[in-house]
């Protein structure tokens, strides 16, 4: 196996696979409607890697030093027979976790079949238990209950679970405590996301930004808190614990507290393209070498060259001049996988 190391000698081990660009939501600020409208061209099936094309590029990765796996989107349920997919990367040798980032709608269905093809961990996003608020963030797509109900399928099938909640002011910045107190009882870790500047439709502004020190301080007031060391090198959630110790929350702070020193992500969108960062303004095309021919020598020598040339650090540069140069050149986040 070889170990590649970047131009800030960060090694790569994650690889992200976004198996879709379209969602069944239309969250603000990700997809929003007015900007992912009924016209909005996503990509067509023959565009998307197949399966077969996706393991053999995972066999690639897992050659390069690839350790985790994560399957995103848009919304990976949305891609049919997704359990096919699971199953087939758990088999390949070196995999060694296998985890999904849902929005949870569609989770109660599939939570047994994805746990039997090989799934470890899931990530189901929600961000407020107030059919109200989650409503309108989603763009009037879904309401709670479904999602909780996947939450609970998903741990029923023996999934080790996680919830991911974005925090924007001015939205669900008072479902803060709330969540964490329901989350905490159900004993599941949630995590708090800052609002971030993906893509460019998102209309971001550093003022809709709850800072981690304000989410920390809110919660610490109902239960204290303390922090904990990192489960690995590279995690993306900052840990802490509940004094009475139980259970966790997570706070990932690309905003105020970026953490780009140790990212050894990279990113593969559903048509085959490989990025290096989430707010990345192109990507490189790893279909067209699949579709052409190419054995797994040329593909070794193409993503090797990317992951050698990259020296990204886009949230710990961002400042108003490094917003403005890519204010309307970054990749859409449901394109490029969150
Ligand atoms: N800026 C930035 N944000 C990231 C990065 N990786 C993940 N995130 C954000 O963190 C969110 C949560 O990530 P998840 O998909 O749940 O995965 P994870 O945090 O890697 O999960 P674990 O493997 O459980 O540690 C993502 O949806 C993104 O919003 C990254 O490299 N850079
Ligand atoms: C792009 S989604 C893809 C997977 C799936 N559809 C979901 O929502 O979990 C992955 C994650 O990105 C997060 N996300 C999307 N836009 C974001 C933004 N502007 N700032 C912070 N997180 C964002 C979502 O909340 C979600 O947890
Ligand atoms: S965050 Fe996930 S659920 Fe929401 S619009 Fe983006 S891809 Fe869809
Ligand atoms: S901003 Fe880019 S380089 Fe920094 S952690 Fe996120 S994906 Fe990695």
């Amino acid at each position: 196996m070889t170990n590649l190391q970047d131009q800030l000698h960060r090694p790569l081990r994650d690889l992200r696979i976004s198996v879709t660009d379209r969602c069944n939501f239309r969250c603000r600020y990700c997809m929003p409607a007015e900007v992912f409208g009924p016209d909005y061209a996503f990509l067509p099936s023959d565009k998307i890697l197949s399966f077969d094309e996706i393991e053999r590029l995972v066999k690639i990765f897992v050659s390069l030093g690839v350790k985790k796996i994560r399957i995103t989107g848009g919304e990976p349920l949305l891609r049919r027979d997704l359990p096919e997919l699971i199953a087939r990367i758990h088999r390949i040798k070196g995999v060694e976790d296998i985890a999904l980032t849902t929005n949870g709608s569609l989770l109660k269905k599939y939570a047994h079949s994805l746990a039997q093809a090989g799934l470890a961990r899931v990530s189901v996003s929600l961000d407020s238990l107030d059919d109200e608020r989650f409503i309108e963030m989603n763009g009037h797509r879904g309401k709670v209950l479904p999602v909780l109900e996947g939450i609970e399928k998903a741990a029923e099938a023996g999934l080790q679970v996680k919830i991911n909640m974005v925090v924007q002011k001015g939205k669900n910045e008072q479902d803060i405590v709330t969540m964490a107190q329901f989350f905490k009882e159900k004993q599941h870790i949630l995590r708090f996301i800052e609002y971030m500047d993906v893509g460019n439709s998102n209309g971001w502004r550093l003022d809709d930004v709850v800072s981690k020190k304000e989410i920390i301080e809110q919660i610490h007031q109902f239960t204290p808190l303390q922090p904990v060391a990192p489960n690995y090198k590279g995690e993306v959630a900052t840990r802490y614990q509940y004094q009475d110790a139980q259970g966790e929350i997570g706070v990932i702070s690309s905003v105020t507290d970026s953490f780009c020193s140790n990212c050894s992500r990279a990113r593969l969108s559903a048509e085959g393209s490989l990025y290096t960062c989430l707010f990345a303004t192109e990507g490189t095309d790893l279909r067209e070498l699949l579709r052409s021919g190419q054995d797994d020598a040329a593909i070794i020598k193409c993503i090797t060259n990317v992951w050698e040339t990259r020296n990204d650090r886009y949230s710990d540069e961002r400042n108003e001049q490094t917003m403005a140069k890519r204010k309307t050149s970054k990749i859409e986040m449901s394109h490029i996988g969150g």
